[in-house]
């Protein structure tokens, strides 16, 4: 059970109980930082490589993840999220080694790509499952393949859809964002939230 020690108040109370179904710990931690209290169930499902219809499969892929931890926990909420990068109607997903994080990076380099992250919350026992796609565009400056081979390097690239990390080392890409920071990141935050205050799991704290 992840709960908040010391620190700043909380902005919300969590009124019943909440599973993060992830094992990102950036999720975690822009869930943390609004003080909800949740447990955090990793989800087994096997994600399949995306195809030419992102936007759908994402919310697919968000979806699974919910649901198959909600079969575990049919009586709490279970969030999900999926993240991946888009451009030319292709779909970056996690590098699989060091040389296809660097021809990632070199595809979106001078280019805007968008970043799409999936949110689903379900409970099983009330058979509800909700699921919402946020996009955001990304800019990247032009990048020197030295830069490249630099920041793979690194080793930041490996864990991160497209091959980058906005909120590490990665911000030295980034020229201009049109959007959700915090969806680049992997949890949109804002509609997150609604999300939650909507179906009555959290509410601000007094
Ligand atoms: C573009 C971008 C992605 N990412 C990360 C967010 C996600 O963790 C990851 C995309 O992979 P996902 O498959 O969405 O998530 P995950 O496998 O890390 O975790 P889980 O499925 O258990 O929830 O890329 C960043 O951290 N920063 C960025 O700027």
């Amino acid at each position: 059970m992840h709960e908040a020690h010391g620190g700043p108040p909380a902005l919300y109370r969590t009124r019943e109980a909440l599973i993060l179904a992830s094992a990102s710990p950036r999720r975690r931690e822009l869930l943390a930082g609004l003080g909800l209290h949740f447990q955090t169930v990793p989800s087994d499902f096997e994600e399949p490589p995306l195809g030419d219809r992102p936007m759908d499969e994402i919310g697919a892929v968000a979806a699974s993840k919910a649901r198959e931890v909600s079969r575990r926990f049919p009586r709490a909420w279970v969030l999900a999220a999926d993240t991946s990068v888009v451009m030319g109607g292709q779909a970056f997903g996690k590098p699989e080694n060091p040389a296809e994080a660097a021809k990632m990076l070199r595809r979106l380099s001078g280019r805007t790509h968008e970043v799409l992250t999936a949110v689903s919350l379900a409970r099983r026992e009330r058979g509800f499952l909700r699921t919402q796609v946020v996009r955001t565009r990304v800019s990247f400056r032009h990048l020197r393949e030295e830069e490249i081979q630099a920041y793979v390097r690194t080793g930041e690239p490996m864990d991160k859809a497209g091959g980058y990390g906005i909120q590490g080392l990665g911000a030295f890409l980034v020229q201009r964002v049109h959007g959700s920071y915090t969806n680049v990141v992997g949890l949109p935050l804002a509609e997150t939230v609604e999300l939650l205050m909507g179906c009555g799991v959290i509410e601000p704290s007094e």
